[in-house]
């Protein structure tokens, strides 16, 4: 097991069984060579771009399922907790349009951008594992979006080959390494954790483990799908496999 896991969940906890269920997986999205061009700075403006103008997108509906995880909560506790979701994924939009207002870009504009197939595909995806499942499946689909960020920006900051100064995606960076961000993964892998014992987990692993393993190669292409506009202008450097 690598260091990464340790700020997120239990030993011997669900959270911890997903993510190690899907070791390989896993570890292509959270150290994707597009990660790893936001770290160096090396990223091609245009796949960044490309990225963040369909993550926008992407939140719009992210927060829908949140949403639907407030309507499935089992609790008033935990319908605050989800409410809470909703408010940071709609603020965390107000870093993507910083950067569109830095290109020219209106939140009109963004807006008006055609979903991609990865971006259709990662959203509905999650929406449909909650709308057919319970809590327990919603969460298991939502954890790799929220812990998996989390987890990247720990890498990026751990990065010996990290650009620290005059790094064009610092403030994206700092979105996701902010403390307020890194508490909210956290309680994240801690209610997969608790709704592990308290609804079955252990015993539903298969399907939950599908679910997990899915949600984590769908955040891997939807980094791919920027690279992917910016065929041709990637720096050839070695990306390092850590
Ligand atoms: C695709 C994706 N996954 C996770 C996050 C973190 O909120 C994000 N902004 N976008």
């Amino acid at each position: 097991m690598d260091t990464w896991t340790e700020g997120f969940g239990q030993e011997g906890g669900l959270f911890r069984r997903l993510r190690e269920a899907c070791a390989a997986d896993w570890r292509a999205y959270t150290w994707h060579p597009f990660v790893q061009g936001l770290s160096d700075g090396t990223l091609p403006l245009a796949a960044f771009r490309r990225y963040l103008i369909q993550d926008y997108l992407f939140l719009i509906h992210f927060a829908r399922a949140e949403a639907l995880a407030v309507f499935k909560a089992e609790s008033v506790e935990a319908m605050r907790e989800k409410a809470e979701a909703i408010r940071a994924i709609l603020a965390e939009t107000e870093m993507h349009l910083r950067y569109c207002a830095s290109w020219g870009l209106t939140e009109a504009d963004v807006r008006a951008a055609p979903e991609s197939a990865e971006t259709v595909s990662y959203t509905r995806y999650v929406i449909d594992r909650g709308l057919a499942g319970d809590i327990l499946d919603l969460e298991v689909a939502l954890a790799p979006c929220t812990v998996g960020y989390a987890e990247v920006a720990q890498r990026i900051l751990a990065d010996p080959r990290r650009r620290a100064e005059g790094n064009p995606y610092q403030s994206w960076i700092d979105t996701y390494a902010d403390p307020g961000y890194q508490a909210m993964a956290k309680a994240a892998a801690a209610r997969i954790d608790a709704l592990g014992e308290s609804h079955g987990g252990h015993a539903r692993f298969a399907g939950l483990s599908a679910t997990f393993a899915e949600a984590a190669r769908l955040e891997a292409r939807f980094w791919q799908q920027g690279l992917d506009a910016a065929e041709g202008d990637m720096v050839p450097h070695e990306k390092v496999q850590r």
